[in-house]
């Protein structure tokens, strides 16, 4: 296990390219927010716009479009449940999200399977909360991409079948090998595992322990990815930086809030960019 430090973000976050545009870095579709979980999806794609994603569309129920427009206009809207006369926002895109509140009953299962199956095997997609519970309860065969997992403790439990208590770095491992996949085992210091190494994060604070505190680094790790050639690098800066962002505000906050992480982003991506 190699425990991240500073560094992982001075060699991930390079300087920009004078020759460039918006398709340079990265074109994100993030698929989730129920009509209860709103939230979830846009603290999701704020997080991916805020670091640095060159295009982003977010595909949500449509009682969310107003509230997503508000609070983040950068970001293009589409009907979750029109899926299929949108296909091109799925095989179009560099990275996918699915999952951030996205739900775990019928209508949920549908959409989620109808992604699955526009993913082409080059795509990274990164795959949340609810679509990680549909995923392991409704036993849906993952599709050939670049997938990242990233699963709380329970979520993880549900798809391996490691009792939380159980999990330790063997039985992850050989359940990560098998899934063929990263996977992010969140916990208070994360755990990133990769085909050939591990990575633990050495960061954080309970004052991140608030809902949507994973949905934020669900984007902001698509938002790395989309934008920084090394997959499991640019995973590993973005949680590190996740957590980061969460000490540094805790040292004058009791709590720090999904939102503030979101904020600090660019500022923080200035500061540790390669010198
Ligand atoms: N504003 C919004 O729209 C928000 C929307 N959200 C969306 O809601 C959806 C459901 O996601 P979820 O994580 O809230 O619920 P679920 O998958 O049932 O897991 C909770 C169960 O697991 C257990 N547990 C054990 N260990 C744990 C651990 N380390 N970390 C966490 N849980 C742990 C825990 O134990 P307990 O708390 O009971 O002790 C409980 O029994 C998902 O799509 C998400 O994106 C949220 O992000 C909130 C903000
Ligand atoms: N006590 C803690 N210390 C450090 N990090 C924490 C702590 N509690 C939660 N976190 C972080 O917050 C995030 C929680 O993710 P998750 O449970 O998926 O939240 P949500 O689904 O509500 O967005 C993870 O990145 C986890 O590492
Ligand atoms: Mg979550």
């Amino acid at each position: 296990m190699i425990n991240l430090s500073d560094k992982i973000l001075e060699e991930t976050i390079i300087k920009r390219p004078n020759k460039s545009y918006k398709g340079t870095f990265g074109r994100i579709t993030l698929i989730g927010g129920n009509k209860n979980f709103a939230g979830a999806i846009i603290m999701a794609s704020s997080a991916a716009v805020y670091a640095g994603a060159g295009l982003v569309t977010t595909m949500t129920d449509k009682n969310n479009k107003t509230a997503l427009n508000e609070a983040l206009p950068e970001a293009m809207y589409a009907d979750y449940k029109k899926i299929t006369d949108n296909k091109a926002l799925i095989q179009n895109a560099d990275v996918i999200v699915i999952g951030p509140g996205l739900g775990t009953n019928e209508s949920s299962e549908k959409i989620l399977r109808n992604v699955l199956k526009l993913i082409g095997k080059n795509q990274k997609l990164i795959i949340d909360g609810s679509a990680i519970t549909l995923i392991a309860k409704r036993k849906i065969k993952l599709p050939q991409a670049k997938i990242i997992l990233t699963p709380h403790q329970m979520e993880w439990q549900r798809l391996s079948g490691i009792k939380i208590d159980e999990q330790n770095y063997t039985v992850n491992k050989k359940c990560q090998e098998k899934l063929n996949a990263i996977v992010v085992l969140k916990s208070h210091r994360t755990e990133i595992y990769t085909n050939d190494k591990c990575f633990k994060n050495t960061v954080g604070t309970p004052a991140q322990a608030t809902g949507g505190m994973g949905d934020t680094l669900a984007g902001m790790i698509a938002g790395f990815i989309g934008q920084f050639k090394q997959t499991e690098q640019a995973v590993s800066a973005a949680i590190y930086m996740h957590s980061k962002i969460a000490e540094e505000l805790s040292k004058n906050q009791y709590v720090v809030l999904p939102h503030q992480i979101i904020n600090n982003i660019p500022y923080y991506m200035k500061k540790y960019q390669k010198k």
